[in-house]
């Protein structure tokens, strides 16, 4: 069965004497070598923890329900984990992705990780709810898992879970919480490792990632005083929405590896204090729940990959505009994923493959086959016509030349980004980008019709100052929304904007304004940019 010669297997055979004896989990290494090993002896991994297979559950493997459906045991399931024969579980049911791995959006790597596992948890994190469903085709279900077994998956706990437990009983209230920054440092000790791996790092060296903090440290204010600043005014609007603060929620993907809720917690939060919120297209909550848990009144942009199969592209447009998106924000930085060495590293180090273990010749390539690598200017119009009279947004522009084209193809604004430094590495920051729009092309900035806004390391009211000074409409927060939500719910992303509204509002009267509009490149000294 197993195609891979198992090299070095001692690992894996000392867990199962363990296990075998006691009939409890142990954490072990899910390298391919070991979870072949570990299947051969009748045992099965999941999240990196080893199951007892009961006894009784594998004797008869031509077991039926009464709807007819093949029962599958664990020990069959843990067979299936390697290309040309891939099963993964979801909620009991087991599905055959062999075929679907080579296009499957979220790339062929991460279903091989977890082939012939159960992966209810981590799929639902990742995907809205309906997903099976719209794929059915495409991934066949071939049985279901023995109830008896599933019920002893569904008790086991591994240490990961007494770690995030540990750490959710020693957090304090929110209202503790003091900067932005702080968010991050609590939310560490509460996420999966797996999780926190995919939010917090960038690409390669994390160049980018760096500077896009680092440029805010090179901006200096010119404040001005003597002046009535007692009344300040925070508020700002734009693409026809009111907003509290000229800040709003960035498109994140997968908020559900956090807590449970996801983007609906955000969206609570940002309804409560009035802040705009973009959907990702690959959020864990689809924007029906989105809306549902959203205020009267409160606009929900949904952020869009554009697909090679644009009927993939249409069908999803279309349904986002069903739903009530108010605009749709194409994010044009994504042709391929950039190379999160970071993220690799962490996981891989959590899961090596045992030492010894052949070179797996079955290259994989970790690109996104569900991102259109051929996108053009022209695709604002196609968007624009499955989406009429909506708000067109580009996201992910890295130099200003592509502000004037994206001006000039009626884009209704474009996001200053690097995608948080995840995606080129050393793509300048975004607040750079802006400064230059400012030397070559003034003509663009504070347009009716076209809108500037930023993001990447905002994490200051001082930081949204500066890039407002030098023309933004607003600037977006990414990963502070999703650790705020990841401590507390809705309630940590309310905190954040309310942490973020006093600081600009403390900015501002220290700089000698009282309405976000007065705020121009006369009161920055960018000689060190
Ligand atoms: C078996 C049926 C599955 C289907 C039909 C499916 C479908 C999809 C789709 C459509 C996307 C793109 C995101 C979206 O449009 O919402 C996606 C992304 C993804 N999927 Fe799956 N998937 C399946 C199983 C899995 C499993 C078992 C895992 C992990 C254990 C997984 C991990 C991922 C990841 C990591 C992404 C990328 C998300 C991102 O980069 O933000 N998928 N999948
Ligand atoms: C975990 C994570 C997931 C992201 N997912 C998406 C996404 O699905 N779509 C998108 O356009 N941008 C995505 N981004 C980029 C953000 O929209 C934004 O550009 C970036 O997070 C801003 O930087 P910050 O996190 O430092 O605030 C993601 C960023 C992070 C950190």
């Amino acid at each position: 069965m197993f195609a891979r010669p198992l090299v070095r297997t001692a690992r894996a055979v000392r867990c199962t004497k363990r296990r075998f004896a006691s009939s409890t989990a142990s954490t072990v290494s899910s390298g391919f070598a070991t979870r072949a090993a570990l299947a051969a002896a009748g045992a099965v991994v999941v999240a990196g923890t080893v199951y007892t297979i009961l006894p009784q559950a594998h004797a008869d493997a031509s077991r039926v329900t009464k709807s007819g459906e093949r029962i599958i045991t664990l020990e069959e399931m843990g067979k299936h984990w390697q290309a040309g024969s891939l099963w993964v579980a979801i909620d009991g049911k087991v599905y055959d992705v062999s075929e679907f791995a080579n296009t499957h959006p979220g790339g062929s790597r991460i279903l091989l990780e977890n082939g012939g596992r159960d992966t209810t948890k981590l799929f639902h994190a990742i995907h809205p709810p309906n997903t099976i469903h719209k794929y059915a085709k495409e991934v066949p279900c071939v049985g279901v898992i023995d109830p008896e077994e599933l019920a002893v998956l569904a008790s086991q706990r591994n240490a990961e879970d007494d770690r995030i437990d540990a750490a959710r009983k020693r957090l304090f209230g929110v209202d503790s919480v003091v900067g932005i920054s702080d968010f991050e440092r609590y939310a560490k000790d509460l996420l999966p490792l797996h999780a926190w791996a995919y939010y917090s790092t960038g690409a390669d060296t994390e160049g980018a990632l760096a500077e896009n903090a680092a440029i805010f440290k090179r901006l200096f204010f010119r404040p001005r005083i003597m002046r009535d600043v007692h009344d300040v005014d925070t508020s700002t609007e734009f693409l026809g929405v009111k907003s509290s603060i000229p800040v709003y929620v960035a498109p994140t993907a997968r908020n559900g590896l956090g807590q449970p809720e996801g983007e609906v917690a955000v969206t609570r939060g940002a309804g409560a204090t009035g802040i705009f919120q973009v959907l990702s297209h690959y959020a864990s909550r689809s924007l029906d729940e989105v809306k549902a848990a959203a205020r009267d009144g409160q606009h929900i942009g949904w952020q869009v990959y554009l697909n090679p199969d644009r009927e993939r592209s249409r069908e999803a447009i279309e349904e986002a505009v069903a739903a009530g998106a108010h605009s749709i924000w194409i994010t044009a930085d994504t042709v391929t994923l950039g190379k999160r060495e970071t993220e690799r590293r962490l996981n891989a180090e959590a899961n090596p493959a045992p030492h010894g273990q052949p070179l797996s010749r079955e290259r994989q390539r970790f690109g996104f086959s569900a991102h259109d690598a051929r996108m053009s200017w022209d695709d604002i119009a196609f968007v624009r016509k499955y989406a009429p009279g909506l708000p067109v947004v580009i996201k992910g522009v890295g130099a200003w030349e592509d502000v004037v084209l994206a001006y000039k193809y009626g884009a209704d604004a474009v996001v200053l980004s690097n995608h948080g430094g995840r995606q080129l590495d050393f793509a300048q920051p975004p607040l750079k980008v802006l400064y230059d729009v400012n030397k070559n092309a003034p003509q663009v900035l504070h347009r009716k019709n076209f809108n500037i806004f930023v993001d990447g390391s905002v994490r200051h009211g001082t930081d949204v100052l500066k890039a407002l000074c030098l023309g933004a409409t607003a600037v977006g927060l990414g990963r502070p929304f999703i650790y705020a939500a990841t401590g507390w719910g809705s309630d940590g992303v309310e905190k954040a904007v309310e942490i973020l509204e006093e600081e600009i509002a403390i900015g501002m009267q220290l700089l000698g304004v009282t309405r976000v509009d007065q705020l121009g490149p006369q009161y920055l000294d960018t000689s060190k940019i």
